[in-house]
């Protein structure tokens, strides 16, 4: 994985048929510049870093002209990997983008293995850890807010105070290390500068500790399922939230045989939406199927939208519903409030949250989004201001430093001995060092970088 001899190549943009204009190939590594002079012709311009050449690509076995295209180049250091750097900018589409990447595979390029540049970037020194997982979560962001906490990791937002800290710890493993060896020719440790030092350094980790939780919901986001016994509306409740006609919508009981899936955003936080089939026992095997599917969406789902009718009230139905899903993190949507008051539904005294709407009048989602955000621990997401978000990775890591930092105060504290001091300090070091990469193995690199998109 963290060979840097070759010379990668990929497709850099989204190949999906007939959506993008222009697709880009990629190349980086030492011999970038030659591949490209192989394959590209480009009459009568300079290949100078920094500028775009207009040519063609061609095989050049054959001299086919292969696509019209721009070519862009970035000699090392200043590119995205910090090596000599080349974009073909061709004609969007599978079949130019691949046959450009097949011939750059064919003249001395290898595939790039997914998230590879990103790592060679990092490798190379121009990003630390926190920032390539950032660029990461900037590709996969499903939400504005999302975005925004990437752009500020990527710019540094995460990986400053961090390295900061541990740099200060360095400074002080240095001063006890030198009391250690050198005591006696050395003026006598300031302790209480020490302790507050790592105080403060302590209290900064359990801030950064107490983003980890809006971390998980901005990247990973909820799933919400819509459960309830046939006929209640929540066909119809998926497409009144969605704005669209996702899910088919008629009187008959048992219209909707399988789960349909529609992505939200609420207040911030990327919502995976499953409207499933009304559960009854049915004599219909495809009815059969779907109705297991439907259970299955409430055990998996983060949340379940139990839904019941105010027209027919709380039917021994809906309680046989309600038992199987009790378990599950809940919120009772009491649906046609137009037909009949939402008193009309005596529901078990435990359930909490309850919304009241009409879905077929797109009446009550706002209240429904409200409820959501208060049951997941959400509200703070759509503070503008946001833009610290850890990862479990860097929680766990941080987790360490904090305890590690716990114990040089509690050391501290008793009076003991200075190789105790410089023992859990250097932990402390080491976990810090771990989040921005400073000090990191090549399982956990591995394990970061391969959870990118090829191209990355
Ligand atoms: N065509 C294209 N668009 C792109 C990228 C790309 O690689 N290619 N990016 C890829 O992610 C993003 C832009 N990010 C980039 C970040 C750094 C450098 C870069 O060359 N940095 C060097 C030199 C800067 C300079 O010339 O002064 C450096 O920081 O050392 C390029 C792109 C988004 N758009
Ligand atoms: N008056 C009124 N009717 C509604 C409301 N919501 C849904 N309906 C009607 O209730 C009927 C059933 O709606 P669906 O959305 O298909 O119900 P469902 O729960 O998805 O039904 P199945 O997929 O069969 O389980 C349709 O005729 C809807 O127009 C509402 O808020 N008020
Ligand atoms: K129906
Ligand atoms: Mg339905």
């Amino acid at each position: 994985m963290l060979n840097t001899a070759d010379t990668i190549a990929a497709i850099a943009t989204a190949i999906v048929p007939e959506t993008g204009s222009i697709g880009i190939v990629r190349l980086s590594g030492a011999s970038s510049i030659a591949i490209a002079r192989t394959l590209f012709d480009a009459p009568r311009q300079t290949w100078e870093s920094h500028r775009v050449l207009y040519g063609h690509v061609r095989d050049p076995r054959t001299g086919e002209a292969i696509d019209e295209a721009l070519l862009l180049l970035m000699l090392a250091p200043r590119s995205f990997t910090r090596e000599d750097v080349v974009e073909f900018h061709c004609h969007g589409g599978m079949i130019p983008v691949q046959r450009v990447l097949q011939l750059c595979l064919e003249n001395g390029a290898r595939l790039a293995d997914p998230g590879e540049f990103t790592l060679r970037a990092f490798l190379n020194g121009r990003i630390d850890l926190t920032r390539a997982e950032s660029v990461a979560d900037l590709v996969g962001a499903r939400s504005v807010q999302a975005a925004r906490v990437a752009l500020a990791g990527l710019q540094g937002k995460l990986a400053e105070p961090i390295r900061q800290s541990r740099s200060t710890c360095l400074d002080i493993l240095a001063e006890i290390e030198a009391r250690i060896d050198f005591e006696e020719d050395l003026p006598p440790l300031d302790e209480s500068a020490i302790s507050s030092s790592i105080d403060r350094i302590f209290c900064q980790v359990k801030e950064i500790l107490a983003t980890s939780d809006r971390g998980e919901l901005l990247r990973s986001g909820l799933k919400v399922a819509i459960v309830g016994r046939p006929n209640v509306g929540k066909s119809s409740l998926l497409n009144a939230w969605s704005r669209s006609d996702r899910a088919i919508v008629t009187d008959l009981p048992g219209t909707t045989r399988d789960v349909v899936e529609s992505r939200l955003v609420v207040g911030g936080i990327p919502v995976q939406v499953l409207d499933t089939a009304g559960i009854r026992e049915s004599g219909d095997t495809v009815e059969r199927i779907g109705v297991e599917r439907s259970r299955q969406a409430a055990r998996d789902a983060d949340l379940v939208l139990f839904t019941v009718s105010a027209a027919e009230g709380w039917t021994t139905a809906d309680a046989e519903i309600y038992r199987q899903v009790s378990e599950r993190p809940l919120i009772l949507v009491i649906n046609k409030i137009d037909l009949a008051p939402a008193d009309r539904v005596v529901y078990p005294r435990q359930i909490e949250r309850v919304v009241p709407l009409a879905a077929a009048r797109n009446q009550g989602i706002e209240k429904l989004e409200k409820a959501i955000l208060d049951s997941a621990g959400g509200n703070e997401i759509s503070a503008a201001n946001l833009d610290l978000a850890i990862n479990q990775r860097q929680a766990a890591a941080l987790t360490r430093a904090k305890q590690s930092l716990e114990q040089v105060r509690e050391t501290i504290e008793r009076g003991l001995p200075l190789d105790f001091w410089s023992i859990d300090l250097r932990a402390a070091i080491g976990a810090l060092g771990e989040i921005t990469g400073e000090e990191v193995t090549e399982s956990v690199l591995d394990r970061i970088f391969s959870r990118f998109c090829i191209g990355k």
